[in-house]
């Protein structure tokens, strides 16, 4: 597979609003395609680390690099034109817009697109939605499920057909059969599309579906474990 999009990371700092260090990260590596999860108590710094994979981290030094583009270096402009082309994220408080139907939010990015994107995005956002079980209906997402609205999450994260998806707890709060099935369905739509997915979780039925876990402790990347430890 091509690897343009490997994830090398080395010598990472990450530091709080008063200056501490709340993340190190010494090394990491993750070839294009791969599905890493991260795992570590609460307040390690495991969504601390997602924030800086996807250049979000304010104060970060050393080298967070997607193939040769490193995006703690990059100017602000840049990071974000990156992380609009080649990056998904999933995160825990899905950040809908809650008078809008499942669709509409999930081809949200389509707004920010050029215009010769949009009928690619939102036909991709429709395509996943019905992959998910979610297709039809304008029905407003705040009378949605947890579940239902974790899903459309998902389509919209995956709707610009992003290289890589970040993915924070993505089963929190769901029932475990629900939890399951979102979760196989996310780890599957990234293995046909060769994308590179990253999630942070408590959940061992999302340890056991990924290639490798990476343990975050007290701010600190450690020593990787076999994805079935
Ligand atoms: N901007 C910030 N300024 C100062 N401290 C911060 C900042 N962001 C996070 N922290 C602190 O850094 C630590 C790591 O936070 P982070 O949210 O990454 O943890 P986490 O491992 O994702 O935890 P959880 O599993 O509870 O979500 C916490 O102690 C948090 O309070």
């Amino acid at each position: 597979m091509d690897d343009a999009l490997a994830l090398t990371v080395s010598d990472l700092r990450v530091l709080g609003d008063d200056g501490r260090a709340i993340l190190t990260v010494p090394h990491l590596a993750v070839p294009q395609g791969a599905a890493i999860g991260i795992r570590g108590p609460s307040g390690a710094g495991k969504s601390t680390l997602l924030f800086a994979l996807a250049g979000l981290a304010s104060r970060a030094s050393g080298r967070v690099a997607w193939g040769t583009t490193d995006i703690v270096a990059m100017g602000e402009g840049d990071r974000a034109a990156f992380r609009r082309e080649r990056i998904g994220m999933i995160f825990q408080d899905f950040l809908l817009f809650e008078e809008l139907g499942a669709l509409a939010n999930a081809s949200l990015a389509a707004s920010f697109a050029p215009r010769r994107r949009r009928g690619a995005i939102a036909r991709q956002a429709g395509a996943t939605l019905a992959r998910l079980g979610l297709a039809g209906g304008a029905r407003a997402v705040a009378s949605f499920s947890g579940g239902e609205r974790q899903r459309v999450a998902v389509a919209r994260a995956l709707s610009t057909d992003p290289a890589i998806i970040l993915a924070d707890e993505p089963t929190a709060s769901l029932d475990r059969e629900t939890a399951d099935r979102l979760v196989d369905d996310l780890v599957a739509l990234a293995r046909e599309t060769g994308k590179t997915l990253i999630a942070v979780s408590h959940d061992p039925a999302v340890h056991r579906r990924m290639d490798r876990l990476v343990d975050v402790v007290d701010g600190t990347l450690a020593a990787e474990a076999p994805a079935d430890a």
